[in-house]
């Protein structure tokens, strides 16, 4: 098979990007032994305005926009991204080309005093989180509880944990793991309750569409179920208009030809978390991603949408 000679690589700095970034050069490696791989670093906006809650900035292309500009301009050939990152639409001339195989989705608890789970933590404890969603799934749970902003990349929000207020905080699984952090884990959060962020666990590479080798390579390394998976999800998203702004997650699982969405809207507060769940094909992926939205939207969902766009 023919393959580029060189390929430039564009990642975010942070440890967890790098080691997203190695793991798909790896993959890719191993089909194209003779291509030389180089790694360029970037920083992107959201990794300069560390003083704001995510939300806050209201940037959908916040961790991705430098990355992509360096693609069009042709300093690198891709960019490796954590899916979760991506903004539901994607600029004019780029795709998502491949994605690897997910890992674990689920989102973490780490806790101090040997606690294991959410109804465990003591009244009123202060639980780090500077995610919507992580914060609307807590607090209808357990509406007492103190959610802080807690910001930075993985290793800054472990440590800041520990050296905080923080009775407990909440991180993606997957990050940990990649950090060979999961000892910090005090349990997972059970995905009936805590559905993950839309995307989460997955790896993704964004690359430009009119690149046709480039595409050849990065299909060699893409996972059928993550993609299919991420479909219905980032329909769903798409479908409510989530950004960061809105507390959404959504996670999607394949059972022989079929597929199984399940999504939550719900309120920052706690005072209103909608789950639902439906079934459909593998083959319509979108279909049913749109389908589950406008199942949310016909009950309470849009009232939940309509009051997060007046705030
Ligand atoms: N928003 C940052 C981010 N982006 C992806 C991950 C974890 C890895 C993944 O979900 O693939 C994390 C860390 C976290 O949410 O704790």
């Amino acid at each position: 098979m023919i393959a580029k000679n060189k390929c430039r690589v564009g990642t975010r700095s942070s440890q967890l990007a790098l080691w997203q970034t190695h793991h798909v050069i790896e993959a890719l490696q191993a089909h194209f032994p003779e291509t030389e791989f180089e790694v360029v670093e970037m920083s992107t906006k959201g990794d300069r305005i560390l003083d704001q809650a995510l939300s806050a900035i209201g940037d959908k292309g916040l961790f991705t926009r430098d990355l992509e500009e360096a693609m069009h301009s042709g300093a690198i050939d891709f960019a490796v991204h954590s899916l979760k990152d991506m903004p539901s639409v994607l600029p004019d001339g780029l795709g998502l080309t491949a994605m690897l195989k997910r890992e674990d989705p689920r989102d973490a608890l780490l806790a101090k005093n040997n606690v294991k789970r959410v109804e465990d933590l003591p009244a009123k404890a202060i639980v780090g989180t500077s995610s919507l969603r992580r914060k609307a799934q807590l607090l209808s749970k357990r509406p007492d509880l103190d959610v802080r902003d807690l910001r930075g990349n993985v290793q800054t929000r472990v440590r800041k944990f520990e050296e905080g207020p923080f009775d407990a905080a909440i991180l993606a699984g997957a990050g940990l793991h990649r950090m060979a952090m999961e000892d910090y884990i005090s349990d997972y959060l059970p995905l009936d309750h805590f559905i993950p962020a839309v995307g989460q666990g997955i790896v993704v590479v964004e690359s430009r569409l009119d690149d046709e080798l480039m595409l050849e390579m990065l299909a060699q390394i893409n996972d059928k179920e993550a993609q299919t998976c991420s479909a219905a999800e980032r329909a769903f998203m798409r479908r409510l208009e989530g950004g960061c702004q809105v507390p959404i997650g959504a996670l999607a699982s394949i059972e022989g030809e079929g597929l199984s969405l399940r999504g939550f809207l719900g309120r920052v507060d706690g005072s209103e978390a909608i789950i639902k769940e439906k079934q459909g094909a593998v083959a319509e992926a979108e279909t049913l991603g749109q389908a589950l939205a406008e199942d949310m939207l016909a009950g309470s969902g849009q009232a939940i949408l309509n009051d997060i766009r007046k705030g």
